[in-house]
Order: C-alpha cells, then structure tokens, then sequence
C-alpha cells in the first residue's frame, strides 16, 4: 500500500487532504481514474482478489505433508505438537463435498487429531473430532472406537458401549475386534460392579495421560457440562458448590434486560446523538444487551480466538472449508460465519440407530458438551447473512487488509444482503456520525486508497450491484470513517496471577520453557482437568505430569513452570498451593516457600465490531454504565443510579483517576477526533488535581502545588465561556479527606475566575498555604527516583528481583512521597498497583497493536516475589488507599487491588481480613458484571478463605 500511496500524484493528495465529505464525489472520481489507468494498482488489487493467486487457498499436498509430519510427531510421542500438524493440516484439507478423496482425508484429519487430543486428555474435544470423523466416514472404525474410549473415560457407558459395538461392526482385522471386545469386558464389568455410577480406571489400562481420569483412589468424578468444564473429584464438588453459591448470591441482580427500561436517542449540542433511559435506572441494572452488526477478530488474536463468536479457540479448532485462514471454536460458529462451501448438513449418524445422536452439525443448535461460544450466540443475530462468504474462496485480501477495512467490508456486504433479502436501502442501517472531516490528511488518503482496493475485492462477490464507480468508493470512504468513530473493541476480560517461590532471599527465575504453542493446545477443560488431577490425586498427579518432562528428578522449579504452564485460575491455585508445598520442599535442595498471589483482572481486546445501539453511546470519562462483552454480545449495565433522561455514557478509554485531563485529552483527540465535553473534563476534581502535583514542603500542610501543566489547564477551561462548574457532583462525592471540598472549590474558582479574589494560582506555589516549592529540583529529584523504580519494572518483568534493586527502589520510593503530593497517582503504582491496562498502539501497517501501558512494576508485586508478604501487604494497602481518592469507592480498580491484597491476606494466614476485602471486592465485580460476574471472573467463585 505505501508503494501505491507514493504513486499518487501530488495534486489529488492535496486535493484529498482539503477534502470535506461534500468533496468526496470528486475526490474519489480523480482516485479511480487514475488508479484504473496505473498498472500497479491493477497488480495489487489482482493480487489480492485472485483466487487463484491466493496464499490462502486449500492445498492437497501442504495437507499431506502436514498429515505426515503430524503422524511422526504422533510415533515419537510429542502429541501436543501432532495436534498441531493435524490442526495445521485441516487447514490446508480441500473440503469440497463431491470429492471422496478430499473427504477421506479429512475424516482422517480428524480421528489422527482426536487420537492426539485423547492422548492429550482432552476429552471432550476427542469426542468432537471423533463426531466430525464419522459425519464423514459413517463406516470409519477408528473413529468409533476413539469415540467409545472417550465415552467411557467420561462416564458415558451407555454411549460408549454403543461405539464400541459399532466399532466391533466395523472393524476388519482380528486383532482391532479382540482388543474392542476387552474394552467392552471392562465397561460392562464396571458397569455391573458400580450399578454403572462410579467408574474405578485402572491406571495401569488408563493412565492419566492416556487420555483418562487419574483417579486410582476409586473417588467419585463429576463432569459440569452446561459449563463445558471438565473437573473430577473435590475439584469438581468444589466448584460445582462454589458455582452455585456464586450464583444463587448473584440471583439478587437480575440477570436478563430490565423490561421497564427503554432506551431512547437523545441530542446534545457538545456530543450531538447520545442515548438516555426513559425512566431511572437502579445502580447495576442491565441496560441493554445486543449482537453486533457486523464483527471482525483482530490480527493478533487470528490464531488464537474464534473468528466468529471470538472466544478462545479450543484445541479441536474448525477451519473454514474454503480458504486456510479462519478458524473457529465449533462447526456451529463455522456455519454462522459462512464460508462459501460446506460440507453437506446431512446427519449421518444414525447408523445402526445411534443412540449418540450428538454429532455436531452446523444445524445443531448445541452439542452434547456444549461449545464455550454455542450457548451465548444467538441466532437472532444471523438474519441468514453470513459475514465471511464475501471474502472467502481463496482470495486473501480479507487477510492482508487491516481490520477495521475487513470490518467496512463486512457492514456493507451485510446491507447489500440485507436489501438483497428485504429491500432494505444500503444506507439504511448504517446511520452513524462520521468525523471525516477532522481526520488526518494520512488518514483522508488511507481511506480514499482501502476503500478503491476494498471496492474491487467487493466487486468480485457482487459484481453490478457494487460496481468500482466512484461513487462506490465514496462511500467507503464514508463508511470506514464511521467505522472509525462507532466502532467498539471487543474486550475480554481475562485473571492473572502471579508465583511466588523464595529460596534463600533471592528469587531467580529465568524462564526458559517456552509455553507458546504449548498455551494453545491447552483448553479450558484441560485445565480444570488437571486441576482435578493434581488435587484428587495429590502429588501423584503431580508426579505424572512431572515423569512427563524430560528433567530426571522434578525440582520447585518445574512445578512453578508446570503452574505457568497451565495458568491456573488464581482462587484455586490458592487453595492447593498448600498441598505442593510439602512436595516443593522435599524435592528440592534449599528451603522453598510456594505462594500464589492472585493478581485481579485485565483486559484484552479481541475484535471490533459495529452495534446498532451501542454505537450510539457518547463517552465520558466519569462513565455512569459499564460496557462488556460475552463472547461477541455487547452488554451494558448502570455502575450509579442515573435519573430518567440523563445521558448513558461509557468510557472509551480514558477515565478521571486514570489519566489528567491532558492526556485523556489528548487520547481522545488522537484516537476519535474529538474534544472531549464531558462532565469530567468541564469539572475540576481532586484526581485532576493531585495526580501530577507536588506536595507542599511546609510540614503538616497537605495543599497542592501545581506545575505549570495543571494550570494551563485551569486556564483552558477559564477562557471558555463556562460558569464556574459545580465541583461536587451529586452522585459523587469526594472523598471526605483532608483536602476537604471547600478547598477545591476555592482552588477551582482561582484557575477559572484568575482576577476575581485575592489569590492567583502560581506555579510552583502551595494552594493552601502559599508556601514556594522549587519545582526544577523536584522535577530533577523524582525524575532520578523514577529510574530507580524502572529497574524494579524491568528486574519484575524477568524475574530476576535483587535485594539491591529492591531497597534502592524503596529509597527511591521515599524521595518521590517527599516530592510528590500524597495523592499521585504514580506513587500509587509504585506502591502496588497490578492492573494491567493497555494501551492501544497504532503500527505502520494500520493495525492496532496492545501495549502493556503500565506492568506488574511495583513494590507489592516485588515483595511477593521475595516471599515477604508481610512488606506486599503494607505496599498493597498504601496503593489501595491512594487509588481510593483517586477513583471513587466502588471503581472496578480498586476490585482488582482487593484481589491482591485478599489473596495476599489469606497467604498470611488472616482469614477475617481476606474474607471482608473478598466481599468488598465480590461487590464491585457484581456491580461491574452483574450476574455474568461468575463466568467474566472466574477465579471469584472459587476465592474464598
Ligand atoms: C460513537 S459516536 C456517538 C454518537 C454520536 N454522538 C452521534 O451523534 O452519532 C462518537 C462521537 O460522538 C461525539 N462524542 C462522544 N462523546 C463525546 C464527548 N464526551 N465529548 C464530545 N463529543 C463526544 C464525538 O463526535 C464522537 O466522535
């Protein structure tokens, strides 16, 4: 694309970069004649629009290939890595229903895969692939016989038997029959021996990481399936009653849409269109939920999410049966997304009357074990438009093209289907405000040169009904700047945790086991069957895994790397830590103490989607609803009570407490084109005030002095035509504090009204008591402090924390409270804080790019890793209490420090404290998620001392 940028002649770049979008006419009229007489152009959009020159097309022989190289894996034992050959190699697998060869190999595919899953113990997915097989190959034994073993490592005896008959059936060689005939002796003899409940493996015939439960102890199994986790023994009754009880203490808030509330579309002159509630909403009411127009899984999660509903892909991925890119959870998924072939619907599975009529077809609503994604997309959504048809058959521009232009791609072949289907008008359904105007000149040309390319990539799928005029690129052009205005990230909300082993003070662990491809094979269930494993069986479970690993003798070591490896949620991880340590400390040289910090919750964006009403919902940096997805389904619910007719607002980002008015500003202004307005921005408020400010240096005074930059501010705002704002909003009341809301006040009226009172806001000057405050020094001072705390940043991120680091972080520590204001917000990371935020970053290519904004860096998170928890606990209150006047009581932030500094309190040992800030915490959360709080926050059902 830069190259065809280059090529444009200086004078339509200007042209285009003083457009407004009454010009657009022209200005992508000159764009297409020129790019239509350009050879270059003609080779990109050829390029990218040709079946045959695609990269992604179905390839026979890279699938056999793959297939093979999958097969040695599987012979020499590496079934994780043979997963991912068959995985690769299903990809590549021709699906076209008239061809017996191509669906030979994919039935193939899939019973190799499903022996690799079931060696992986991933059981459930087994039985899926096992599905998939013999839609193909009713006859395939194999299959049968994979799926019969699967069966009753699940307890499913009476399927189980079943495919074992059938298997028998079919099977030809002697020796296959005799070896299904004494599996079928050994169901039917614990069927008998167990009035078919309790099912004792022997581990000899099914040992753990043969694909069945490690249970030698004969205890009971339970199998949660309406939440596809698979958890045996305590584990599972664990969960099942922590589940239950989180729920039935969540019933309180309702759980589906209030029907009292309707939402109606508003207009301000600051943020034009917005959306307000008729009637008032309670606090933590949901609002609205809705599916998105159109939806598109971001580049860097291509590989590791569903490309439909965007959930994290299991092992047993589908590909589309056209082209070798999307991958999707289930072949349910598969069929909503709609590539351009499929294999026939038809249910084959009645053979011999199957009484396991649960063979996944795209027509099935669920399978048998449910698919995280089948529960929570609907079919409302679907309209009987498919979003990926358009771009599939092999062409791979959809690929190549930066997301939010796959995603005006999607929006418009959605409306042309649309009106294909019922006349509705293109334009119709997409009545969003666009903000083209105030666009860069790059992102002017960007749009006018993607929206050319997508219009000729589109024209292949539809032809005269979009054909390359200019005033289909228009329109584009129009589109994907509303697209960039309106559309939201899809965020997940993901638990992290942090390990904590100590060996004689200092911790060094370099991590040098690769867990990449290792964390895609590992699904959801495989953890909690793990978990299930190592607590049901205690350490032999442990042991088994361990025997696993190439080292001789297991040290602390691999089992805080097996930990990492399997990422176990935090509450959990919790309440068995005590049992590995007994196990840590014998097998290690040293004394080894072992603790798992739970560290709260970030967030991950995994798509961008287009919805029809939450598009509509103007920012704030106060925001009064949350926005949250399940799956792809957008959720809103009231974090305040909001009066009827007052705006709903979410956050785009930037929030007060987070940022200072400046940068959230500039972030807005950068990212969305506009300048902010809200309630947040127009008022002073003490987060505003402190979060960058200087403590005054007259003792026991606890003003504030500002930098010059806080002023400039203040100025900003006085030489607007605004009244002094009121400070103190209704629904939210400062914190009652030393600085008290007089003062703020008064400080609010000095920035604003400058020549009204006696005083003047100086820089450098206390605001309460007047004192002067070197603020050169104080910059040179803190700036010293900082690299001192970024050696602990970087000492944290590779775990290689030294006591050096450590109290040269503290000094550091003790500078900046004498220099900053008590208050500031840095100081508050330095101390504890473990959010994660992110920040979105944009690269050349014009994909966003996640950032770590601000790690685990910080003196908490550094004392437990030295295993002092007694030194995290006081940093991670010191973090609670500042973030506690930056944000108000019942911010989500503040949750996530209570899940540290609980997790760290119940390591202690201080059970009463744990349980207090658990509650304080499972409060906020359920304002945050409502009733969704138990599957957005998993670890909260099972964080309980
Ligand atoms: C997603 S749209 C919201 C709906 C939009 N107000 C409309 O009329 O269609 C985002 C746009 O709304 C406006 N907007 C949203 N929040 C705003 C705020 N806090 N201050 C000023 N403008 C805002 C900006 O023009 C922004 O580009």
């Amino acid at each position: 694309m830069e190259k065809l940028k280059s090529m444009i002649p200086t004078s339509i770049q200007r042209m285009i970069s003083a457009s407004t979008v009454e010009d657009l006419p022209s200005t992508c009229s000159s764009l297409v004649d020129f790019f239509l007489s350009l050879d270059h152009f003609h080779n990109v959009v050829k390029q990218l629009s040709d079946p045959e020159m695609a990269l992604c097309r179905k390839d026979t022989v890279a699938a056999m290939d793959l297939k093979r190289k999958g097969n040695e894996c599987f012979s020499g034992g590496d079934y994780a890595k043979a997963l991912s050959f068959y995985s690769q190699a299903l990809r590549f697998a021709p699906m076209n229903d008239d061809n017996d060869e191509n669906r030979k190999l994919v039935a193939t595919l899939y019973a190799n895969r499903a022996f690799s899953l079931h060696k992986l113990g991933l059981l459930v997915e087994c039985i899926r692939d096992c599905d998939r097989a013999v839609i193909l190959s009713p006859c395939y034994a194999k299959a049968w016989y994979k799926r019969g073993r699967a069966n009753a490592s699940l307890q499913n005896y009476e399927d189980a038997m079943h495919d074992l008959n059938v298997a028998m059936n079919m099977e030809l060689s002697l020796g296959g029959k005799n070896r299904i005939k004494d599996e079928l002796e050994i169901i039917s003899n614990h069927c008998q021996g167990t009035s078919g409940i309790l099912y004792k493996c022997e581990e000899k015939k099914l040992g753990p990481f043969d694909g069945s439960v490690v249970n030698n102890k004969g205890s009971w199994g339970t199998i949660i399936r309406d939440h596809s986790l698979l958890v045996f023994g305590d584990a599972a009754r664990s969960y099942e009653s922590n589940l239950v009880t989180m729920l039935e203490s969540y019933m309180a808030v309702e759980s589906h849409v209030s029907h009292q509330i309707k939402l109606q579309c508003v207009s301000t002159p600051a943020k034009g269109r917005g959306m307000a509630s008729l009637s008032d909403i309670p606090r933590a009411t949901l609002i609205h939920t809705e599916e998105p127009y159109a939806a598109v899984v971001l580049k860097h999660c291509r590989e590791t999410h569903c490309h439909f509903c965007l959930n994290v892909l299991p092992a047993d991925t589908v590909p589309c049966p056209s082209c070798t890119i999307p991958l999707y959870c289930s072949q349910s998924c598969e069929g909503k997304a709609g590539g351009q072939r499929s294999w026939s619907r038809t249910n084959n599975n009645s053979i011999n009357g199957s009484s396991s009529a649960n063979i996944e077809g795209p027509n099935a609503s669920t399978t048998r074990f449910g698919s995280n994604s089948e529960s929570s997309v609907t079919d409302s959504n679907l309209e009987g438009v498919s979003e990926h048809r358009h771009e599939c058959g092999g062409a791979h521009w959809a690929a190549i093209l930066p997301s939010e232009i796959v995603l005006a791609g999607r929006v418009l072949a959605k409306s042309i289907e649309r009106r294909r289907h019922s006349a509705v008008k293109p334009t119709e359904a997409l009545d969003f405000s666009q903000n083209y105007a105030r666009m860069s000149s790059d992102s002017k040309l960007e749009a006018h040169i993607y929206s050319s390319v997508l219009t000729y990539c589109l024209q292949q799928s539809y032809g005269a009904e979009f054909p390359l005029t200019e005033a289909s690129v228009s329109k584009l052009v129009v589109l994907i700047s509303q697209i960039k205005v309106n559309s939201m990230a899809v965020v997940h909300i993901k638990s992290q945790e942090t390990y904590a082993l100590q060996q004689t003070g200092k911790l060094s662990l370099t991590d040098d086991f690769s867990t990449n491809n290792i964390e895609q094979v590992i699904s959801l269930s495989r953890w909690q069957y793990t978990l299930g494993l190592l607590q049901d069986a205690g350490m032999i479970g442990c042991h088994h895994f361990i025997s696993r690993r190439p080292q001789p003798s297991p040290s602390y070591l691999d089992v805080y790397r097996i930990l990492k490896y399997l990422k176990l949620c935090s509450g959990l991880t919790l309440a068995y830590s005590a049992r590995l340590q007994p196990y840590l400390v014998s097998h290690s040289s040293a004394s080894v103490e072992y603790r798992a910090i739970a560290q709260g919750t970030y967030k991950v964006r995994v798509g961008q989607a287009i919805y029809s009403i939450g598009s509509m919902l103007n920012h704030s940096c106060q925001p009064n609803i949350n926005a949250y997805f399940l799956s792809r389904r957008l959720l809103i619910r009231s974090t305040e009570f909001v009066a009827a007719g007052y705006p709903l607002e979410i956050s785009y980002g930037p929030q007060v407490g987070q940022w200072d008015v400046n940068k959230r500003h500039n972030l807005l202004e950068e990212q969305y084109s506009f300048n902010c307005q809200c309630t947040g921005c127009s008022e002073i408020n003490l987060s505003d005030l402190v979060i960058n400010a200087f403590s005054c240096p007259k003792a026991k005074c606890s003003g504030v002095v500002l930098g010059s930059r806080n002023l400039e501010h203040g100025k900003q705002e006085g030489s607007s035509s605004r009244s002094v704002p009121l400070i103190c909003r209704l629904e939210r009341p400062l914190p009652d504090d030393k600085l008290q809301r007089d003062e703020i006040n008064e400080v609010a009226h000095i920035l604003l009204h400058p020549s009204d009172g006696t005083h003047r806001a100086y820089p450098g000057h206390c605001l309460n008591c007047g004192s002067y405050s070197d603020l050169e020094s104080s910059w040179t001072e803190s700036t010293k402090s900082w690299s001192y705390v970024k050696r602990l940043t970087d000492a944290i991120i590779s775990r290689e924390v030294s006591i050096d680091i450590l109290s040269n972080a503290l000094k550091a520590l003790n500078v900046l409270r004498s220099t900053m204001h008590a208050y500031n917000k840095d100081i508050a990371l330095v101390c504890g804080i473990s959010f994660q935020s992110f920040k979105v970053e944009n690269t050349k290519s014009g994909e966003s790019k996640l950032v770590p904004d601000w790690v685990e860096d910080n003196l908490a998170e550094a004392f437990c890793l030295i295993g002092d928890f007694q030194r995290a606990l006081q940093h991670c209150k010191a973090s609670i209490e500042i973030l506690g006047k930056l944000y108000h009581e019942k911010h989500i932030v503040i949750a996530n420090e209570l899940v540290k500094l609980s997790s760290i309190q119940l390591s202690l040992g201080d059970r009463a404290s744990a349980v207090e800030n658990i509650n304080r915490l499972k409060e906020i959360f359920s304002l945050y998620y409502g009733s969704h709080a138990a599957k957005i926050v998993p670890f909260l059902g099972s964080l309980h001392a």
